[in-house]
């Protein structure tokens, strides 16, 4: 097991290059299963998440290829194969099997996905669709077990605007016979590039972006080529890190319409935001007005940014609240913060922060999210070595972290346990 190091206080300065986005990647890997030939993604990210999923294409006999920031994925010789459990329990995304082998095959066995499980993440709404559509879904001692005789094409309002359940229905639906239209769809840029990738294949989906969303179902998809779009909650955690240390970095390969929300909000703050046609500049300040934050589904503050805000926040004069209307408890970063120093409590779905210095600690990142908190609240402090562990969860999410800090002037490193 590795740790990171930082000994902080340095304010970052220089350019980053932000990597294709981790929630397209580990949709649209599990998208060209429904194809017949060969899928070529660009602009991959190189994190562990993308890893487990080539396992677990390669496991269903897929031939996979990764070189780079390019995967061909030629899914031809793709078997259906019960996965009760193996890789598909590291990950969250695993979910996506599900929509994938119910559209190629019309039936899958997923065992229940694994990832942050920084609260209970329901999939009722996954199975509500897939039930929609015609399949029969049972949970058999920890299995999704799914199986229709045909998908047939239909309405479906998810009852919550969920990420995951919109893309699933697309997989599943692209293969459906006749339309599907799903009502209250969730907007975030992940699904359009899922939507595109589908598109490109042979599918025909519209509205993806917009709470209403069709796919005409085709009986074959094709391979095709496509290039991932930016990671925005990468690209947001170097905004809020550059921020937090009062230094000058230029983010670029970013969609600046996607940080819309963080870069208004950090506006508000005072910190200094140039936005370019691929890029974006961060410049802090000396000091930070207290500002409230809600994290919503989007184009709201993106609630994957929710944790890393809360240690930018501890820089701020005076009271900010922070508010996450997406999970309700989503706060595992809290109490470390607090163990740096950090005047934190948290009251129902709010973190009310009390602006102050940090102080080095050593600290466990229990999530994801909260492992970049950690990663921003240590490179604000002026003396001593934070100690980050739990840095699995941050290479889920961050690639070249390291590297990409270093270069900014941090002094970071990682170390063996
Ligand atoms: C792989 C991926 O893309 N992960 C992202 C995706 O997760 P994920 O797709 O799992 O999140 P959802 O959009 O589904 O969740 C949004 C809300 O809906 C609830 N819900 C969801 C599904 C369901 O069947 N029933 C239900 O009640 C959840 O508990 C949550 O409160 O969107 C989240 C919200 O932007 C992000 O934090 C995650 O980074
Ligand atoms: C929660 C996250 O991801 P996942 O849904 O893959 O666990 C995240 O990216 O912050």
């Amino acid at each position: 097991m590795e740790k990171l190091m930082i000994s902080g206080g340095r304010p970052l300065q220089g350019m980053v290059s932000i990597s294709g986005a981790k929630n397209s990647a580990i949709a649209l890997i599990p998208a060209a299963i429904l194809a017949e030939s060969e899928v070529i993604l660009d602009n991959l990210p190189l994190l562990s998440d993308v890893a487990v999923y080539a396992e677990i294409l390669e496991e269903l006999g897929a031939k996979v290829a990764w070189e780079g920031s390019q995967m061909r994925i030629d899914p031809s010789a793709i078997k259906s194969i019960p996965m009760p459990n193996g890789p598909v329990k590291k990950l969250r995304a695993s979910y996506y099997m599900m929509g994938a082998m119910l559209g190629r095959f019309k039936e899958a066995v997923v065992g229940l996905p694994g990832g942050c499980n920084f609260e209970p993440r329901p999939i009722d709404q996954h199975i509500k669709g897939f039930e929609a559509l015609g399949a029969t879904v049972t949970n058999e001692h920890g299995s999704i077990h799914l199986h229709a005789k045909e998908l047939r094409g239909t309405k479906i309002y998810l009852d919550v605007s969920s990420v995951g359940a919109t893309i699933n229905i697309m997989l599943a639906a692209a293969r459906a016979k006749g339309a599907t239209i799903i009502e209250n769809a969730a907007k975030e840029p992940e699904i359009i590039d899922v939507a595109t990738l589908l598109n490109s294949m042979g599918a025909v989906i519209k509205g993806a972006g917009t709470e209403t969303i069709r796919i005409e179902g085709v009986s074959e998809l094709h391979g095709c080529r496509h290039s991932i779009i930016p990671d925005r909650i990468q690209a947001g955690t170097y905004m809020i890190a550059a921020a937090a240390t009062r230094g000058d970095v230029l983010i670029d390969n970013v969609i600046p319409k996607h940080l819309e929300a963080i870069t208004a909000k950090m506006q508000e703050m005072g910190v200094v935001i140039e936005e370019f046609d691929e890029s974006i500049r961060v410049k802090g300040a000396p000091s930070y007005e207290h500002v409230d934050v809600k994290a919503l589904i989007y184009p709201g503050f993106a609630t994957d940014l929710q944790s890393p805000m809360t240690s930018l926040l501890t820089q701020a004069r005076g009271v900010s609240v922070l508010s996450d209307f997406v999970y309700s408890n989503r706060f595992k970063h809290v109490p470390e913060l607090v163990r740096m120093g950090a005047k934190i409590r948290v009251e129902g779905r709010s973190a009310i922060i009390e602006g102050g210095n940090l102080n080095a600690a050593k600290v466990k990142a229990a999530d994801l999210r909260a492992g970049a908190a950690l990663v921003i609240a240590g490179l604000t402090v002026e003396d001593g070595v934070t100690e980050v562990t739990g840095v699995e969860y941050i290479d889920r999410g961050y690639d070249h972290l390291v590297s990409n800090l270093r270069m900014l002037g941090a002094d970071v490193w990682r170390q063996s346990e």
